[in-house]
């Protein structure tokens, strides 16, 4: 599976700007690449404008759920939607979204683990539900930034046999060599791929870290973008070497389940 990772720069609280520069981006990762599956960073759509979400936020995920289809089905891609600011009633969900080739819906996703650093839990409601999914076959699933600092949630689907970790993130600048160490340690871990796509730029609050990764089950980085630019990247994913790494080291046969 060739997998695309849309590294952008996101404009503060203007989803029709950030949705015609992503498609653009989009277009250009299809032309380039021609990829299986192209994945987007968190809150795409909004930013962390968080204090004007009520205004901007999407009802029901209506208009991304659109957007994302109409352009997964053009392109014959499965989009996995980074995360958009999802309102639902009163409360607003930072939430994934995700569509197959013929444009259907495969997975929603909430934010589980909301963080009280940038003050998230104030203006966002957490999701209760696990992100596990199917793309094209391969059972996957998905994490949200802050999720990744998480690792007995993390965990869950991939003693169901999950195979690939989806990050979209917003990471900052100043915690950047956590973000790296987490991800590998979370591949490690769960002897899975980590697709990790994160944002450039700046908003009012933080700088952003880019460095999108895609790293292998063993804990190598097979593609990793830039700190600062936009970027396109690209790797492509084997299932079988999942296979591969769990039966050399069966950490899953292992684990001690009469202790924990
Ligand atoms: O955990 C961190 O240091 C960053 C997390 C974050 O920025 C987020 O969840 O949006």
């Amino acid at each position: 599976m060739k997998i695309v990772c849309i590294q952008v720069d996101v404009q503060f609280g203007n989803p029709e700007k950030n949705m015609e520069h992503i498609e653009k981006k989009i277009r250009e990762a299809v032309r380039l690449y021609k990829p299986d599956s192209i994945v987007l960073p968190e809150l795409w759509d909004t930013g962390y404008d968080l204090t004007r979400l009520d205004e901007i936020s999407d009802e029901n995920g209506e208009k991304a759920k659109k957007w994302l289809s109409s352009l997964a089905k053009e392109f014959g891609i499965n989009l996995i939607g980074g995360s958009v600011a999802f309102r639902k009633g009163n409360d607003v969900y930072n939430t994934m979204l995700s569509f197959d080739r013929n444009g259907s819906h495969i997975g929603t996703y909430s934010k589980a683990h909301l963080i009280t650093l940038m003050e998230e839990e104030k203006y966002i409601a957490p999701g209760k539900e696990s992100g596990i999914f199917t793309v094209d076959g391969i059972l996957s699933s998905a994490a949200i930034c802050y999720d990744i600092r998480f690792p007995e949630w993390i965990r869950m689907p991939f003693i169901k046999g999950a195979k690939v970790l989806f990050v979209p993130a917003q990471w900052p600048i100043q915690r950047q060599t956590h973000w790296r160490a987490l991800l590998i340690a979370r591949a490690i871990e769960n002897q899975c791929y980590v697709v990790a796509c994160n944002r450039v730029g700046s908003d009012p609050n933080n700088t952003f870290a880019g460095q999108s990764m895609i790293i292998d089950p063993w804990g190598d980085i097979v593609a990793e973008a830039s700190v600062s630019e936009e970027e396109i990247l690209t790797a492509d994913i084997s299932p079988e070497l999942v296979d591969e790494v769990r039966a050399k080291v069966p950490v899953f046969n292992d684990r001690r389940i009469d202790l924990y």
